[in-house]
Formats: structure tokens, C-alpha cells, sequence
């Protein structure tokens, strides 16, 4: 075999390439891989790996994030992980790794990783698909994400209303091994009770008064794909039995069918309501509650990574504006923004945006344009019942929102469903 120069070799890669020895140690890197950090190949190579992507003082593994290095050195795996590297600039950025096995000359072992930038991955780049944000707190929560996207187990993703539930359940299904199958969404909140089992399951032609033809059920459709189980917490109990049996066994029947089917899915739950309370409350059960949360994914609220506030605003304004006109934030829209809490977080945000976008007649979007809700917190008597407060209140957000009931169960944090049915207990509907 010809003996070919390495820095010649690792050049002609179009990703950045780095070899680290068995100390951590950079033994060669190529031109891309020092550009991203800043530098040139011989100024990086004799550094720590960790120093020169992670600006930490000690490996990786150590701060509790998989490593490559660890997995090669001490397991002999290749692995492909995902991390937040430091750019030349300074700013995190989301980079899969994927690592290699090298042999030098005598024998001795190298690990090759080669990275790539997540912004250019496919799963991740069409714009429906964008997880916009670079704060700690999301870069951690999408790592997270994609490292419990390859594996088979059921996730529970909680996290506030509008945080990005769904996005997040698609992401995973989009980074999994069923990427090609479907993916299946039931809203749990806005299925009536009723109706659920022959939503899941499917009924056969005539199983009860007003179904018309056969009818194959969610659960089927995503055979080989994923279910998104939206709102799970509000599955009636009655259900969570039946779902807990489908779930164990993987088998179930159409609604008025008799054949047993088998559909093979994999679960993502989310939900705004801690599940554990609701088990407490005796409206969950806790045995369904282990099966849907093999691995549970919190989201964080949009105002504890308010740095990503201008990034997700641009990244919005352009999708609303699409061909048309660009609008834009000026300083005290930014501001504004800032110094709000966002109770409906990305949601709120985009429909604030999609107003003031409509109003907005020079391409600059001010504070005012924004029309934010200011807090208006009653003072309400110490001795009023916590019943009592929560009526005032609601009512009081009605008058805010013109009646408007989806705005209000988004800034109360609740489903509309609940929201309808305290509507309905305190007279209000
Ligand atoms: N990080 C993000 N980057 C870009 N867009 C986002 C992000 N997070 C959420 N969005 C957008 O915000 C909107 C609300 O997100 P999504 O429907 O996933 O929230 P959710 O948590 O599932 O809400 P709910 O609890 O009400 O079902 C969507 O339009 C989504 O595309």
C-alpha cells in the first residue's frame, strides 16, 4: 500500500476531520476543522480535544457528556454522538460526531471524529422543522432529544403549552430509526371520550350507530412509525386500562371487530401536567404512567432561555412574511419582548408576532405594534376560597382576551378542555 501524507489525506475532507491519540491529545486536524475553531492545523495539533472544542479543562466524559473517546479507548466502539462545540466566534453550536477506529503504523490506536454541523442536517433543516435556539438551556434539551431519538423507548416529553412539544415528539421521530414510517398524532384533550377508542384502535363497518364504513385506527396507521401522544394526561381513565393491555401485549381489536391486530409503534407522550400529580389525584395510573415515560425530556419555558428570544423572533417573522416584505423588531419591540414572560411561550410568541405583522405598515415592528398583555394581578381579600380566586381570575382573563378561551387556557397554562370544564363549574360557560 502507498504510504500517503496525512494532512494531504484528512484536506481532502469536506467536513472538519481531527485525530486525538490516546492522552486526548490533537495529532492532526484539518484545515476545516481548524477553521471552525479559529486557528490553523499546527497551531491545534499537540492541544487537548476538550480544550480546543469544549474551552473545558477537562475531557468531556468527565463533565458527564458521551464521549468518543471514552467509548473507543475504553469500550473499542466507534460511536456517533452529539455535543455543543465552541465556534471560532465563541458561540455554542450543535455538532454531531461520528467517531472512527484508526490504526497508526504500529498498531497503536487513533480515534477519528469527523463532524458535522447540525444547522446542515437534513432531519432538522426544512423550516417546519427548525428548533430554532442557542441557549444552554435548549442546546441541552435538544441534545437530549437527540440522544434519546435512536433508541426504542417510549418518551414523555413535559414541558409548559406552546414550549415546542410537538416539534420536539417530531424531531425525535425524524432522528429515529422509523424516520421512514409515520407519524401518527392524537390529541388527547380535544378527542371526546367517546370517541377515543375508535380513534386509537379503529371500528369495523357498523360497530355503533353513525359509523359508516371500516375504519383503521391511529394505532395502525403508525404501524412501524411513531405515535404522538398529545395531551396524554387527559386519556379518560376508562382508556388507560385498555391502552395500558394494547401497549403490554401490542395487540388489539378495531372497535366491533374480532380479529386481533398487531401494530408495532413506538410512543411519545407529552404533557403540560405533571404526571406524577395526576397519579396522585387518582387520574392517572401509575401503571400506564411507567410505560409511556421510559425516558422523560423536559422542555423549557421560552422565558428561561430568553436569550434565544431575537433568534426565534427573526426565524418567525420571516416564516409569517414569507415572500413578502420582511418585517423587523426594533430596539424596544426587542425589549418588550424581553421583559415579558410568555405564559403561552413559542406560541404566544409567533401569534404576536402574526398581529403585528399585519398591522405594521413600514417593515418595523415597535413595542407598541405588540400589543403585549400587561399583568393585571387582582388584589383579591385573604379570606376568599381558593375556588372563588381562580373564578375571579378567570374571568377577569376573559375580559382580557375577549372571550377568546384558547388565548386564556394559554395563559393559564391549562388545556382548553380543563379550561371548559372549570368554565362549566364555576357558571361561567
Ligand atoms: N425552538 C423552536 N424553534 C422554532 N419554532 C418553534 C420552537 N418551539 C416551538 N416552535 C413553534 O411554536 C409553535 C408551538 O409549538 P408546538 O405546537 O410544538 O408546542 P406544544 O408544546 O406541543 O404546544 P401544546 O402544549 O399547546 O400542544 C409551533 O408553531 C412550533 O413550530
Amino acid at each position: 500500500m502507498p504510504q500517503l501524507e496525512l494532512q494531504d489525506l484528512i484536506d481532502a475532507n469536506d467536513q472538519p476531520f481531527v485525530v486525538i491519540d490516546r492522552d486526548y491529545r490533537i495529532v492532526a486536524a484539518n484545515q476545516r476543522y481548524a477553521e471552525a475553531y479559529g486557528a490553523t492545523p499546527n497551531a491545534i495539533v499537540g492541544q487537548h480535544c476538550y480544550a480546543v472544542s469544549h474551552h473545558a479543562t477537562r475531557p468531556c466524559h468527565k463533565n458527564g457528556e458521551q464521549c468518543p473517546h471514552q467509548a473507543l479507548f475504553e469500550h473499542g466502539e466507534a460511536v456517533e454522538v452529539l455535543h455543543t462545540h465552541f465556534h471560532a466566534d465563541d458561540q455554542p453550536g450543535r455538532i454531531r460526531i461520528r467517531g472512527h477506529a484508526l490504526r497508526g503504523v504500529n498498531g497503536e490506536r487513533f480515534l477519528g471524529e469527523q463532524l458535522y454541523p447540525l444547522e446542515a442536517d437534513a432531519g432538522t433543516d426544512c423550516d417546519a422543522m427548525r428548533m430554532v435556539g442557542q441557549s444552554p438551556a435548549f442546546l441541552a434539551c435538544v441534545d437530549n432529544l437527540a440522544r434519546v431519538a435512536d433508541c426504542e423507548a417510549s418518551i414523555l416529553l413535559f414541558g409548559e403549552s406552546g414550549v415546542g412539544k410537538e416539534l420536539a415528539a417530531r424531531f425525535i421521530h425524524a432522528r429515529s430509526a422509523r424516520a421512514g414510517g409515520a407519524f401518527i398524532v392524537i390529541n388527547c384533550a380535544a378527542v371526546p371520550e367517546t370517541l377515543f377508542e375508535s380513534e386509537l384502535f379503529g371500528h369495523e363497518r357498523g360497530a355503533f350507530s353513525g359509523s359508516s364504513g371500516l375504519k383503521k385506527g391511529l394505532f395502525e396507521l403508525a404501524d412501524g412509525g411513531t405515535l404522538f401522544l398529545d395531551e396524554v394526561a387527559e386519556i379518560p381513565l376508562g382508556l388507560q386500562a385498555k391502552l395500558l393491555r394494547v401497549l403490554e401485549s401490542g395487540e388489539f381489536r378495531r372497535v366491533g371487530g374480532t380479529h386481533t391486530l398487531k401494530a408495532d409503534v413506538r410512543l411519545v407522550s407529552a404533557t403540560n401536567r405533571r404526571l406524577l400529580d395526576e397519579v396522585d389525584e387518582k387520574r392517572f395510573r401509575l401503571d400506564l404512567y411507567y410505560r409511556l415515560a421510559g425516558i422523560d425530556v423536559d422542555l423549557p419555558p421560552l422565558r428561561e432561555r430568553r436569550d434565544d428570544l431575537p433568534a426565534l423572533a427573526a426565524f418567525l417573522l420571516k416564516r409569517l412574511t414569507g415572500a413578502r416584505r420582511a418585517c423587523q423588531l426594533d430596539a424596544t419591540a426587542l425589549a418588550a419582548l424581553q421583559a415579558y414572560d410568555f405564559p403561552g411561550n413559542v406560541r404566544e410568541l409567533r401569534n404576536l408576532l402574526q398581529r403585528a405583522v399585519l398591522t405594521c405598515r413600514d417593515g418595523v415592528i415597535r413595542a407598541a405594534d405588540l400589543h403585549l398583555p400587561t399583568a393585571t394581578v387582582p388584589v383579591l381579600p385573604g379570606t376568599q376560597a381558593l375556588a372563588e380566586v381562580e373564578r375571579t381570575h378567570i374571568r377577569a382573563l376573559l375580559d382580557t382576551h375577549a372571550g377568546h378561551r384558547n388565548r386564556v387556557a394559554t395563559a393559564l397554562g391549562i388545556t382548553e378542555r380543563t379550561l371548559y370544564r372549570k368554565l362549566k363549574r364555576y357558571g361561567l360557560s
